[in-house]
């Protein structure tokens, strides 16, 4: 049982305490036309702009008397020890297959730079004319392809602190990533929850990124204090879900017993569970229409812990009636993206219409380009408190996407 715990949530709708953000910075800007698809971008936002509304975000959250932390400035924090700043560098260049020569010539580079600059060139990218190699091999010169400007490609994605580990109870999943565009990112977070005073041993670590399962943090929703929903995505493998829920189901410091595996659509419009399905209130969600059959019918699995521990599995279909189900509710409110308009719907649910991250039961912070979808909200009783997203959108995240709770308030 952990004394202190660092992190508590037991709900994706308590009022919110903390939250994990990152500020774009470099790294958006060093996105090119030839590397966007890899990096997962759909277009180069616009550096300037971008911070604006990020910044705005940030405000809304603070006047709300929200804590914002930013990972970046626990990183630097971390690296300022030499040791295990050494350590970070060794494990970030060997996933970059650095090794040897090279890696004693890149930190020798890295290593001149304050930790701050340090910091800032790690989510930036390193660019190749950078680094003077003694004795290149073909992989330094030529890294997995030549056209490529960076020895260590750029984080864009940072800004979507969401997915690198995902916070439930008094612990966390630290993600083994799809795309080896994000993987640093849950470096990141590792060194940070093994080394930042502020988490260490003060956290479960419920799995790490070394379980070879892929997992995100978008597809991992903590409906309450024993109910977790996880999307079967692009980014989430059964395999990962069957893991999560062998170590949460006997794990003596977690309270989940039920996890609700839901298949959504293998796309990079829906990559996560979050980009259709949020939690809102006790009893509302918002669900983006598509990712039903036309009967309505879905894939639905319900993980159960059996009084052994082991994992039980029982097969639904019907979303609306297996979210009453697990969360022992009579009547439940599903508000459809986009009111369900076969233009709007798929539209808004683009520009993360159903991303919402809720602050409190029955408030939201969301993006202001979705107004059918706000607007709806709204008739259903909902606050909403919007924010900018003319570039933010660019990255395919919205307010959920951008944030990581790291307290709530328990309900
Ligand atoms: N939780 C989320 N839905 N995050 C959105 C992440 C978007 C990012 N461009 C990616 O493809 O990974």
């Amino acid at each position: 049982m952990i004394k202190n715990p660092a992190i508590q949530v037991n709900s994706e709708i308590g009022t919110l305490k903390t939250v994990l953000l990152h500020r774009p910075g470099a790294e958006i800007e060093n996105i090119t036309p030839d590397t966007m698809e890899r990096l997962l971008f759909d277009d180069i936002p616009f550096l300037k702009n971008a911070q604006i509304e990020h910044d705005y975000f940030a405000k809304t959250l603070q006047d709300k008397g929200i804590e914002t932390v930013y990972i970046e400035q626990l990183l630097e924090d971390v690296l300022a020890d030499s040791a295990v700043k050494d350590d970070f560098l060794t494990r970030y260049l060997n996933e970059h297959h650095y090794m040897n020569d090279a890696m004693k010539d890149i930190k020798g580079y890295l290593n001149t730079l304050s930790t701050h600059d340090l910091v800032a060139t790690i989510y930036a990218g390193v660019r190749r004319e950078l680094v003077d190699f003694k004795h290149p091999n073909l992989h330094d010169v030529a890294g997995s392809d030549a056209e490529n400007p960076f020895l260590m490609d750029p984080l864009p994605n940072a800004y979507f602190t969401r997915d690198p580990q995902a916070m439930m109870g008094s612990g966390l999943t630290i993600n083994y990533m799809t795309f080896e565009a994000r993987r640093p990112e849950s470096l990141i977070t590792e060194f940070v929850m093994k080394y930042h005073p502020r988490f260490a041993g003060n956290v479960d670590i419920w799995l790490d990124r070394n379980t070879d399962a892929r997992i995100e943090g978008g597809d991992e929703l903590v409906l309450n204090d024993h109910v977790l929903a996880v999307g079967v995505s692009q980014r989430t493998s059964s395999r990962a879900i069957q893991a999560l829920a062998e170590e949460l189901f006997t794990n003596e410091d977690s309270n989940f017993d039920t996890i609700v595996a839901v298949e959504i659509p293998h796309n990079h419009a829906m990559m996560h569970l979050d980009t259709v399905f949020t939690m809102v209130n006790y009893d509302q969600f918002t669900v983006f229409p598509g990712i039903m059959d036309d009967d309505g019918k879905m894939n639905i699995n319900v993980l159960h812990a059996g009084d052994q521990g082991q994992v039980v599995m029982e097969h639904r279909t019907n979303l609306k009636d297996t979210l009453k189900e697990v969360l022992k509710l009579d009547d439940l409110d599903l508000i459809e993206t986009g009111d369900g308009d076969p233009i709007i719907a798929p539209r808004e649910q683009w520009n993360d219409g159903s991303n919402n991250l809720t602050i409190a039961p029955g408030e939201v912070v969301t993006y202001d380009r979705n107004y059918v979808s706000i607007k709806l909200m709204q008739e259903h009783g909902i606050k909403v408190n919007e924010i900018k997203s003319s570039e933010l959108a660019r990255g395919r995240g919205g307010g959920r996407c951008m944030s990581q709770p790291i307290w709530r308030d328990n309900l």
